[in-house]
């Protein structure tokens, strides 16, 4: 028998105050600047990350004369990763503080690896921005040419609004009070342009390697007698976790379709992740583009059998009564009552990176959104854009640049504005494999 949606939502509410808030975080940075050493310490400490497996990487990283990146081999685990000491893929990995449970996607820090960056941010409810303390190199990271600025500006604009920047390396700086105080000086205002909160950016000094002011407090005097704040685990188990947005009608755009072979659960099986609204056993979903609908037989999260399932949650519905030809990656599951509506051209606020090829009015992109890949083009250059205030530079540019805007054509595809469906809402742009922009959709043209 269906449950009506407040119950569920109620029922929802009281469990989740019983357990742990769940956020995805994404660790940013320059190269080199301690990201998976800090995080590799910190699951190593929260005991995520055995002391069996830490010895194990600390004996393999001494064998090829790299014991100093033991910490960042707990998340740093290709080959070609290892030997070059550089992360390259999005590592996921999942730990919890005392009221907080974090999905972890560790993004890389090199140049090469930006595009892998922005699926790791575009994903994520908060950012943790490391910064490296030692002279010369906080200034290459915040320079031109450095990540720091870059990564900033990327959270921000796939919509993280909570940042903690971790001052790493302190140790090799004397743990000089004086030094932290002019990196938080310097990034502040920055920060703010960027467009984030002053009250939502925390900036913890700290020691990585050494585990100083990690998961607990300062413990050395150095430290200790200027420091009197959070430790970087305390202020993450501070995070506000995101707004579910429950209320709203169901959006679960498709990962995964395959067919169920056990008799509970037969069907088309879809996996996705809820980003608005409940389902529940019983419902009739109308898969977008198209007009065939099914209704829900089992519901699967994290592998067990549910009853419903709401905003937030990873995952697999059997629907009956459908083909699994009508079902595709990137189609969304709504209510049939108020399905996504289809948009003909869409206007994006977009960050470009360094595409091979100019990007003009008449070129052809992909536009990724969610797991769906849209042939589509950019037919109008509205305008680029200071990198740091967001105020005009220029109207119709010949050419993007970096950090510009630009209307972006794609037929029949169902898209959301930001202002009413964040998760909806957020694209990547890539030509010929590359990812050559990332960004939001402000408007949509039905
Ligand atoms: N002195 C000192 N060195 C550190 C600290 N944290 C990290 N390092 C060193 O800095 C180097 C880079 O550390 P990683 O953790 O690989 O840096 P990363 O930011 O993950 O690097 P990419 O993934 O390549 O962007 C290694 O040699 C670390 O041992 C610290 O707190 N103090």
């Amino acid at each position: 028998m269906a449950i009506s949606h407040e119950r569920i939502v109620e029922e929802f509410r009281k469990r989740e105050k019983e357990g742990k808030a769940e956020i995805s975080l994404v660790v940013v940075g320059h190269v080199d600047a301690g990201k998976s050493t800090l995080m590799g310490r910190i699951l190593h400490e929260l005991g995520t990350l055995s002391d069996r497996e830490h010895t194990a990487n600390e004996r393999a990283s001494q064998k090829i004369g790299k014991s100093s990146f033991a910490y960042a081999w707990a998340l740093d685990s290709s080959e070609e990763e290892r030997a070059r000491g550089v992360t390259i893929d999005i590592a996921q990995d999942s730990f919890s503080t005392p009221h907080r449970q974090f999905t972890l996607l560790d993004a890389p820090g090199h140049r090469d690896f930006i595009p892998n960056m922005i699926s790791g941010a575009a994903q994520a409810d908060c950012a943790l921005l490391v910064v490296d303390a030692v002279k010369g190199a906080f200034e290459a990271g915040f320079g031109p040419n450095g990540q720091t600025r870059e990564h900033a500006l990327l959270v921000r604009s796939l919509g993280v609004q909570q940042l903690i920047v971790v001052v790493n390396k302190l140790d090799a700086v004397d743990y000089d009070q004086a030094r932290f105080e002019e990196i938080v000086m310097a990034l502040k205002p920055f920060l703010v342009k960027c467009g984030f909160d002053s009250s939502k950016v925390n900036f913890v000094p700290c020691g990585a390697s050494a585990g100083e002011n990690l998961v607990r407090n300062a413990s050395r005097e150095e430290l200790k007698s200027w420091y009197k704040g959070p430790s970087v685990t305390d202020v993450l188990d501070t995070l506000e976790p995101p707004a579910r947005q429950l209320d709203a009608p169901l959006r679960m755009p498709v990962t995964n379709v395959f067919k169920g072979q056990t008799a509970v659960a037969s069907g088309v099986g879809v996996t996705g992740r809820i980003l608005s609204g409940v389902v529940q056993i019983g419902d009739r979903l109308r898969v977008v583009p198209g007009d065939e609908s099914g209704v829900v037989r089992a519901i699967e999260v994290d592998n067990e059998s549910a009853p419903w399932a709401v905003a937030g949650a990873n995952v697999t519905v059997f629907l009956a009564g459908i083909d699994q030809i009508q079902v595709n990656v990137g189609s969304v599951l709504c209510p049939p009552s108020s399905p996504v509506q289809l948009c003909t051209s869409l206007l994006a606020q977009v960050i470009v990176f360094e595409p091979n090829y100019p990007l003009v009015a008449g070129t052809s992109v992909e536009l990724f959104h969610h797991s769906a890949n849209i042939p589509a083009t950019l037919i109008e250059l509205v305008a680029t854009l200071d990198k740091a205030s967001g105020s005009t530079l220029k109207k119709k540019p010949r050419v993007l640049s970096k950090g510009s805007s630009a209307i972006v054509r794609s037929l029949g595809y169902p898209i959301e504005e930001f202002k009413s469906n964040k998760e909806m809402a957020r694209i990547l742009l890539r030509m010929g494999g590359e990812t050559v922009a990332a960004g939001i959709v402000l408007e949509v043209v039905k």
